[in-house]
C-alpha cells in the first residue's frame, strides 16, 4: 500500500510530463523545468489515500502555484477523475470541516447533503469542476493566486444584492498560500437544464449556413432575440455589481494606465506571435483613440472574461458564470475597476468567434464567409441594443462610445491571439482575421 508521503513523491515525479497535457494548465508555451511541493494536506490517510497538494511549477524563469488532488487509485494519480473520492470534498464542505490549513465552509444558511458522488465536467475548461447530483457544482481552481478569488468575491456580492443572473454561491474551500488565506474552490448551485450560449449560438450559425437561400432573420434558429436578452442580462449584472461594490468616474491616470496596459499586452503578444506584426501600427492607433471618449468613462468591478461559453440559458433567462477574469492576466488587473464596456467587447468578440469558427480548416468559400459576417453583425447589433436598453444611465449606450469599444475589442482580440497560439493554434486565424477586418488592414 502507498502511503501519503510516497504518493506525493510519485506525483511530483510524474507532473512535468503530465501537466502540459491538461487543458487547465496555463503554461503550454514552455517546457516544465521543475515541480516542487508547496503544501500537502492528507484528506484520507489510507484506503484510498487522498492528498490535497499545492505545487509550484517552474517553467524556465516563470513560477506558478497549481492545485492537485492526488490518490493512488487512478492512473496519473489525479483524484478528480474518481467519482467516489470527489464525494469526500462535498462531504467536508457540508460539515464545515477544517483539516490542517484547509477550511471547508458553507455559505450562511446553506444546507448540503452528504454522500453524493462528484462527476467531472468534461467540456474545455481553465479549472476542474465537479457536479454532484443535479444541484451542486464545485470548481477547483487549478492555477492559484494568493488571496480571495474574484469568482467567489463578485458572485457573493451579487447574491447579496439579489442578482437574478447568477447561480447561487453555496460554499468554498480556503487554504493558505504565501501566508495569505486563498480561495481554492467554490461551490455553486448547479443548473441542470442550462444550455451554454456557445452551443446555442453555433447551432444557430450552422442553421444559417445550411440554408443557402435564406437570410439570418428568416432562419428558424435565429439567435437575435436571445442575443438581445443576453445584452439586457449583462447590463443588469453590471448595474448590480455597481450597486454592490460601487463605481466611479475614471480619471486621467486610470485612462493612461488602461491605454498603456493595452500597448504592453500587444508588445508581449507580438513578441511570440509574429503573425500579428502587420497590424501593430493600426492597433496602437486604435488604443490611443480610446483616450477621447466624450462624456467620460465609468469604471467598476466587471466580469472580465465574458464570452458565450460563460453564459447559460435556463428556462428563466440568462445566467453569467465564471467571474474569475482572464486566466492569463495578473490578479491586480483582474481585480481592478474597469469599464463595463470591456465585457460588452468580450461578448462582441464571441459573436464573431461563433460565426467564424465554423470556417476554420474549410476551403475558402465566399458565400459562407458572407453568411458568417451577416450572422455576426445581426447578433452583435441585437446584443448591443439589449445592453443599451438595460444599462445604467452612467454607463450609457455602448454605440455612443465607439472608439472605446473598438479599442477594447481589439485588445481582447490580441489576448485571444495569445490564447489561441498557446492552446488551439488552428484557431489563430479567428482573432487574426477579426483584427484585420476591424482595423481595415487586409483580409
Ligand atoms: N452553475 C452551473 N450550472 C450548470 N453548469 C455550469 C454551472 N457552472 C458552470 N457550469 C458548466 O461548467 C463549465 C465550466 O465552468 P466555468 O465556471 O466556466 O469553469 P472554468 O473556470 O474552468 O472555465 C461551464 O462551461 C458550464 O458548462
Ligand atoms: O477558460 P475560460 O472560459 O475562462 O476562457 C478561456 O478559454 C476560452 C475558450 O474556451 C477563450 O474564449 C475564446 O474562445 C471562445 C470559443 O471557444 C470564444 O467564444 C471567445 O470569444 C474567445 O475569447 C477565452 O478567451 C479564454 O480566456
Amino acid at each position: 500500500m502507498t502511503d501519503a508521503h510516497d504518493l506525493v513523491k510519485k506525483v511530483l515525479a510524474e507532473l512535468p510530463a503530465w501537466l502540459p497535457a491538461q487543458r487547465w494548465f496555463g503554461g503550454k508555451d514552455r517546457p516544465v523545468t521543475g515541480v516542487r511541493e508547496l503544501t500537502s494536506t492528507v484528506l484520507n490517510a489510507e484506503d484510498p489515500v487522498l492528498v490535497h497538494l499545492v505545487v509550484e511549477v517552474e517553467q524556465q524563469d516563470r513560477r506558478a502555484p497549481y492545485q492537485l488532488l492526488a490518490t493512488d487509485q487512478v492512473e496519473h494519480c489525479d483524484a478528480t477523475a474518481d467519482l467516489e473520492l470527489n464525494g469526500r470534498l462535498l462531504d467536508l464542505v457540508a460539515r464545515d470541516a477544517r483539516i490542517g490549513d484547509l477550511r471547508f465552509e458553507r455559505e450562511p444558511g446553506v444546507e448540503i447533503p452528504t454522500g453524493l458522488r462528484g462527476r467531472p465536467v468534461t467540456s474545455e475548461q481553465s479549472n476542474t469542476s465537479l457536479v454532484y447530483g443535479s444541484q451542486y457544482i464545485l470548481k477547483l481552481f487549478r492555477k492559484l493566486t494568493p488571496g480571495p478569488n474574484p469568482d467567489l468575491v463578485l458572485q457573493r456580492a451579487l447574491q447579496e444584492v439579489g442578482c437574478e443572473h447568477i447561480a447561487r454561491p453555496l460554499g468554498s474551500i480556503t487554504g493558505v498560500l504565501d501566508g495569505r488565506e486563498t480561495t481554492v474552490a467554490m461551490l455553486q448551485q448547479f443548473v441542470p437544464d442550462a444550455v451554454d450560449g456557445w452551443a446555442m449560438a453555433t447551432t444557430s450559425v450552422r442553421d444559417l449556413m445550411a440554408e443557402g437561400d435564406l437570410h439570418a432573420y428568416e432562419v428558424g434558429g435565429d439567435f437575435a432575440g436571445e442575443a438581445r436578452r443576453l445584452g439586457q442580462a449583462v447590463a443588469t449584472v453590471h448595474a448590480n455589481l455597481a450597486d454592490a461594490l460601487g463605481s466611479q468616474r475614471a480619471d486621467a491616470d486610470d485612462i493612461e494606465r488602461s491605454v498603456r496596459a493595452m500597448g504592453e499586452r500587444l508588445d508581449r503578444v507580438v513578441a511570440s506571435v509574429p503573425e500579428l506584426e502587420p497590424y501593430v501600427p493600426a492597433l496602437r492607433e486604435a488604443f490611443e483613440q480610446a483616450r477621447d471618449t466624450p462624456g467620460g468613462v465609468v469604471i467598476q468591478h466587471i466580469h472580465g472574461d465574458l464570452h458565450l461559453g460563460q453564459v447559460l440559458r435556463t428556462v428563466h433567462g440568462w445566467l453569467l458564470i465564471d467571474f474569475e477574469g482572464e486566466p492569463g492576466a495578473p490578479i491586480s488587473e483582474r481585480t481592478a475597476l474597469r469599464s463595463p464596456l470591456r465585457d460588452v467587447a468580450g461578448m462582441l468578440r464571441s459573436f464573431d468567434y461563433a460565426a467564424h469558427q465554423l470556417l476554420v480548416g474549410q476551403p475558402e468559400d465566399h458565400q459562407l464567409a458572407v453568411r458568417a459576417l451577416e450572422w455576426s453583425r445581426r447578433n452583435r447589433a441585437a446584443f448591443t441594443e439589449g445592453y443599451a436598453e438595460a444599462a445604467a444611465e452612467s454607463v450609457g449606450d455602448p454605440r455612443q462610445r465607439g472608439y472605446l469599444l473598438r479599442a477594447f475589442e481589439l485588445d481582447k482580440a490580441v489576448y485571444e491571439v495569445a490564447y489561441e497560439y498557446a492552446n488551439r493554434p488552428e484557431w489563430l486565424t479567428v482573432p487574426l482575421s477579426s483584427i484585420a477586418r476591424i482595423t481595415g488592414e487586409g483580409a
